[in-house]
């Protein structure tokens, strides 16, 4: 038995996609995502992105980080996804559902609404959120929201000039953060534009991040530093946020398939088993 998979990106964020509408799997754990994130030995990518039948949606999107967590969220493989869909899809995840559709900048996600308070974020205890009384070193008071997954926002003057691969995984495994954290690093650059690095829960620095730019665009939002609108230029390239005023968050930006290939599971340690 050998496994299809779909090899794709969306600004440099990468994904290995495997349709389970179409294809048998075996079970899936975080040993295999591991395995096959791993960018050595297996075929590589930040995250593992499987899809499965759903009695509500069009299909059920399930999200393995690099390092194996099955987690709620990802805006750029949302849109990768919604192009193998190629048509509007409703699609079932962990944080809920969102849905997809062909536009003119690529993909255009509806990714639902923000959430703010504590618990829902989730934190270790109750607190501001929206000027957390917490600092990490230079890192000071930042923004917490919920957009399907965690993330905690810094606001600085050069995102560049911050030592993510130090700071980054210190602040997303502080207990604070109960089920870890995305962390972003934002520079306001006008009304409508920012510049944005992340460092993600479960897979490190990354060229891009869907839910980061959502996330960052919401916390400037809030704290009146931009408008409802605005581009979020992140190392891989441009998003186009915008916070509608029904509430949910609008994405828009580029997918593209890299290749196609299939595995053998034998070589990733699996048993030839399947599930369906
Ligand atoms: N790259 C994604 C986010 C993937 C999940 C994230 N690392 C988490 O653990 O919540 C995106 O584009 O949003």
């Amino acid at each position: 038995m050998r496994i299809d998979f779909t090899k794709m990106h969306g600004l440099g964020n990468d994904f290995v996609v495997l349709d389970g509408r179409k294809q048998r799997l075996p079970a899936l754990d975080a040993a295999f995502a591991t395995a096959l994130a791993d960018r050595h030995t297996g075929i590589g990518c930040d995250q593992l992105i499987v899809l499965e039948p759903s009695e509500h949606g069009d299909f059920r999107m399930r999200i393995f980080n690099a390092d194996g967590s099955e987690v709620e969220a990802c805006g750029n493989a949302t849109r990768a996804v919604g192009l193998l869909h190629g048509r509007p899809a409703r699609i079932e995840t962990l944080g809920g559902m969102i849905s997809a559709s062909p536009c003119d900048g690529g993909i255009s996600v509806e990714m639902g609404k923000p959430r703010f308070d504590w618990d829902a974020i989730p934190l270790a205890y109750a607190m501001d959120t929206h000027t957390m009384p917490l600092a990490w070193e230079g890192l000071a008071s930042p923004v917490a929201v919920n957009v399907g997954n965690p993330h905690v926002i810094f606001f600085v003057d050069d995102p560049y000039a911050i030592d993510m691969e130090r700071l980054g995984p210190l602040i997303e495994t502080d207990p604070v953060f109960p089920e870890r954290v995305n962390v972003n690093v934002a520079g306001i650059t006008a009304r409508d534009a920012i510049t944005l690095r992340v460092w993600e829960r479960g897979a490190g620095l990354t060229r891009a991040c869907g839910t980061g730019a959502c996330a960052t665009a919401i916390g400037a939002m809030t704290r009146g530093l931009v408008d409802r609108k605005v581009t979020v230029t992140l190392p891989g390239g441009p998003l186009q946020i915008e916070w509608r005023e029904d509430g949910e968050i609008v994405m828009t930006g580029p997918a593209t398939e890299s290749f196609r290939g299939n595995f053998d599971p034998a070589d990733y340690g699996l048993a030839a088993g399947s599930t369906d």
